[in-house]
């Protein structure tokens, strides 16, 4: 864990703290955010954490060790620490770069050259293709997953990351942010990642801490809780619109109640047992309890055909996701599954909107009738 203790950090000639007397707590194994507008003290701060900055008062400590009392260079060994030029040495080899600080710490030749290696393969680049390459011989997007490999290089438990993909066009960053979350999601690193944007703040962060001019936190809380209660009209304004639809992309689908809606089975459609009325849907299940598509009624009176069904939510899908099929769809419902395929229940409006505890504005909107 990571403790910063009234923490100010004053420079020579300015009249105001770039930080003033800020507190807080990264907890291990959590992405901590910083987030905010220019020149408001988010770089400043993390630069104090490894000491590329000495604070004028105030203490950080790091696992319970106090980091002004370590030698600084010892010190940023322990911490992977990767920005948005990358900071590639360009006159060495990407392989190289990734075992700078593997080097330095008298790592032998083949444990670093195995290490590389393995860097490689965790941020998708193949080490046969890339190991002897120069940064320049990279697209951009290469190079800040170089930059991540290296940081990563020794295996720091702590991790800063200064607008790690900020030179990135948007495909391409939001690739890297997903990559960067399922290697997270394994190595558990404590990381500080600091960005401008918001959207990036809500997706990375497991907690954001949002800065004002002044080095102060106006609000340090999960992402989830600062779109549903923004501390001021500060933060408010800085998450800017869409909040909504914002929290509906935070919500997987495992963690939302999904009303269970009657099903028939597929033995008893077919055996002729059951009929849909005109006008009516019901949800078929085969014989394995997974969705098999909607019944719906035959104009000739008969006992209807099986509609498949187009497409199904798991788990790891969102409200967000939800949402988007319902309107893409043009459906009122979406069918959820469990991780196995089977059926946990139909999401509809109404259901989303209490899942974000959004009151209704109008007259509710038209659902899929309950069977
Ligand atoms: N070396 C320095 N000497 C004097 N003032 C500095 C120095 N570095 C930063 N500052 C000032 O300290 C304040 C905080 O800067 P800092 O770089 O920490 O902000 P930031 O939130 O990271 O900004 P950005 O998002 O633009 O990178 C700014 O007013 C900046 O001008």
């Amino acid at each position: 864990m990571i403790r910063l203790e009234n923490l100010t950090k004053s420079y020579p000639g300015q009249s105001e703290p770039a930080v003033r007397e800020l507190t807080l707590d990264v907890p291990a194994g959590e992405i901590v955010v910083f987030v905010g507008p220019s020149g408001c003290g988010k770089t400043t701060t993390m630069k104090l954490v490894n000491r590329l900055i000495e604070p004028t008062s105030g203490r950080i400590h790091l696992d319970g060790t106090d980091v002004t009392e370590v030698n600084p260079d010892l010190l940023r060994r322990k911490i992977g620490y990767t920005i948005q030029q990358t900071g590639l040495f360009p006159h060495r080899t990407v392989a190289d770069n990734i075992a700078t600080v593997p080097k330095m710490l008298g790592w032998k030749s083949r444990r670093i050259s195995e290490r590389v290696d393995e860097l490689l393969r965790l941020v998708g680049l193949d080490p046969a293709l890339y190991r002897d390459r120069y940064p320049k011989q990279l697209s951009g997007g290469q190079q800040q997953r170089i930059g991540v490999a290296r940081a990563l290089g020794a295996d720091p438990d702590v991790m800063l990351m200064d607008e790690p993909f900020g030179a990135i066009d948007p495909l391409n960053r939001e690739s890297l942010q997903n990559e960067f979350l399922r290697i997270q999601a394994d190595l558990r690193k404590t990381i500080v990642f600091v960005t401008h944007d918001v959207d990036e703040a809500i997706k990375m962060g497991d907690r954001i801490a949002v800065f004002r001019q002044g080095g102060e936190v106006v609000q340090y809380d999960t992402p989830e809780r600062i779109l549903a209660e923004p501390a001021d009209e500060f933060v408010r304004e800085f998450l800017g619109s869409g909040t909504s639809v914002k929290r509906l992309s935070l919500t997987p689908l495992s963690a939302v109640d999904v009303p269970r809606w009657s099903t028939v089975s597929e033995g008893d459609v077919d055996s002729g047992e059951v009929a849909a009325a005109p006008g009516e849907f019901r949800l078929v299940l085969d014989g394995d309890d997974k969705p098999a598509g909607w019944l719906s009624a035959c104009p000739d009176g008969g006992p209807g055909e099986i509609v498949p069904l187009i497409s199904l939510l798991g788990p790891d899908d969102t409200l967000f996701d939800a949402l988007d099929q319902m309107l893409s769809l043009n459906s009122s419902a979406a069918t959820v599954v469990d991780a196995d395929g089977r059926y946990r229940g139909v999401l509809d409006l109404d259901t989303i909107r209490s899942a974000i505890n959004v009151e209704p504005r109008s007259a509710p909107v038209e659902t899929l009738q309950e069977v």
